[in-house]
């Protein structure tokens, strides 16, 4: 298992380059499997769970040449409309093919993803609405194992907004007969760029990024090209790792559009966040930081996926901060690692108090999910003295394309170490 050094202390400038984003090309792989013929992702970033995914798509007979920026997906010749426990237990998302291969196909079984590192995070939605849609569905023996004839239109409307929900409902109604409307719908914006690829293979998607999406689904859907939106997660990393190191730097396709609840608090806390084209420039030279408040909720609200390294930023700042996760239940796991290295955060339930001010040292951390551990890299780079050394990068390396790269290319001391055990 590799691990990430870093010397920390260092500010850092320059520019780097967002890749694309993991949350929109994993729904559009698997989008793949609604048509025939040869669909090409362009802007694909080179991350584990695009290998998951691609491995998933091989196993269920699919074609699938990946070599990031470029994935071409393919029929293959037999359909197996399967996806076993091994592959969705890497990456809860793989879910995902469940509305594809049951409107394509007319059924499909696929591995109950359970909980995660971060919270039990049910899929009652996802199945809630394929039922609606005509579907059978039983559980049995951890897996979902789901019918259909033909897939009806059908209004559905989500107890709560999710994403992967909305997505995998977006795709099953693009191959059902008759007018879906989904109702409370996520509004993210990788919701929005799925909508696009349904319509450029020939579904009719509007109101996708919105709360209500109406689908016209189509008898037979055509393949697609399509390049990737930036990933506004990894440019929310950098825009945070950049405030919090101090320095000046410069995001290239950095989607602010998309990163407003971010960027506004980090003006709150003191931090240069301005627009250059499609670039974003992060500056702060030498100024203190001020402690905000920050409550983590849909988008367009503040991403839960940006709570782990907002929260570095928090121990750097004069005074407390309150922040409340309000999405999943265990996302505070890298409080007790954060802790270590010498930050004073007390958690109540949802809620935790970061008290700023204290000076992080270095020191080896474990990782244990995806933005934990790039919370406890840009904590490494702050860390004034030693050296910090985090652990089981594997989580890193599921969403992050070449981080230690791109941090070095900033002027920070990081380095990946090949086969650390961990
Ligand atoms: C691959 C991908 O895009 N992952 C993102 C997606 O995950 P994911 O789509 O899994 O997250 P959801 O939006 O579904 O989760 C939101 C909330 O709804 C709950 N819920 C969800 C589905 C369901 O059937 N029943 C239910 O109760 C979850 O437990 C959670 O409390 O959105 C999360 C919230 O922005 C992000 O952190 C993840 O990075
Ligand atoms: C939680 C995340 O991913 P996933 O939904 O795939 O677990 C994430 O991207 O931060």
């Amino acid at each position: 298992m590799d691990s990430i050094r870093i010397r920390g202390g260092k500010p850092l400038s320059g520019k780097i380059r967002i890749s694309g984003a993991k949350n929109a090309a994993l729904p559009i792989l698997c989008a793949t499997l609604l048509s025939d013929g040869e669909s090409l992702l362009r802007n694909v970033p080179a991350l584990r769970d695009i290998d998951t995914t691609s491995a998933l798509l091989r196993f269920l007979g699919r074609n699938v040449e990946t070599a990031p920026p470029l994935v071409k997906v393919g029929a293959g010749d037999n359909v197996r409309p399967e996806a076993p426990y091994e592959l969705v237990k890497q990456m809860r998302a793989s879910v995902m093919v469940l509305g594809p291969l049951l409107a394509r196909f007319g059924r499909a079984k696929v591995s109950l993803p359970g909980g995660c590192q971060i919270g039990t995070r049910p899929v009652d939605q996802h199945l809630k609405g394929l039922e609606a849609l005509g579907a059978t569905i039983r559980l049995s023996r951890g897996y979902i194992v789901a019918e259909c004839k033909r897939l009806r239109g059908a209004e559905v409307v989500f107890d709560l907004p999710t994403v992967t929900g909305t997505e995998n409902l977006m795709m099953a109604a693009a191959l059902a007969k008759g007018r879906t409307t989904l109702v409370n719908c996520a509004r993210e914006p990788e919701v929005e760029e799925l909508g696009r690829v349904l319509n450029k293979m020939g579904a009719r998607v509007s109101g996708a990024g919105t709360d209500v999406i109406h689908i016209e689904g189509a008898d037979e859907l055509e393949p697609f090209d399509h390049a990737i939106i930036s990933d506004r997660i990894e440019a929310g990393t950098y825009m945070v790792a950049a405030a919090a190191a101090g320095g000046d730097v410069l995001i290239e396709n950095a989607p602010l559009e998309d990163l407003e609840a971010v960027a506004a608090k980090l003006r709150q806390a003191g931090v240069e966040v301005g627009r250059e084209g499609d670039c974003v420039r992060v500056r702060r030279e030498g100024r203190p930081l001020r402690a905000v408040d920050v409550t983590t909720a849909p988008h367009p609200g503040f991403p839960t996926d940006m709570q782990a390294q907002f929260m570095v930023l928090m121990c750097l700042a004069q005074g407390t901060s309150r922040i409340v996760e309000t999405i999943f239940e265990n996302r505070f796991m890298h409080v007790p690692e954060l802790s270590r290295m010498g930050a004073h955060i007390d958690v109540d339930g949802h809620t935790a108090h970061v008290h700023g001010g204290a000076p992080l040292s270095g020191a080896t951390v474990m990782a244990t999910d995806l933005r934990a551990s790039a919370s406890l890299v840009i904590a490494g780079l702050v860390a004034t003295e030693g050296e910090t050394e985090v652990l089981r990068v594997y989580h890193l390396d599921r969403g992050y394309e070449f981080m230690e790269r791109k941090l070095a290319q900033l002027g920070a001391d990081t380095a990946r170490v090949e086969g650390r055990a961990g």
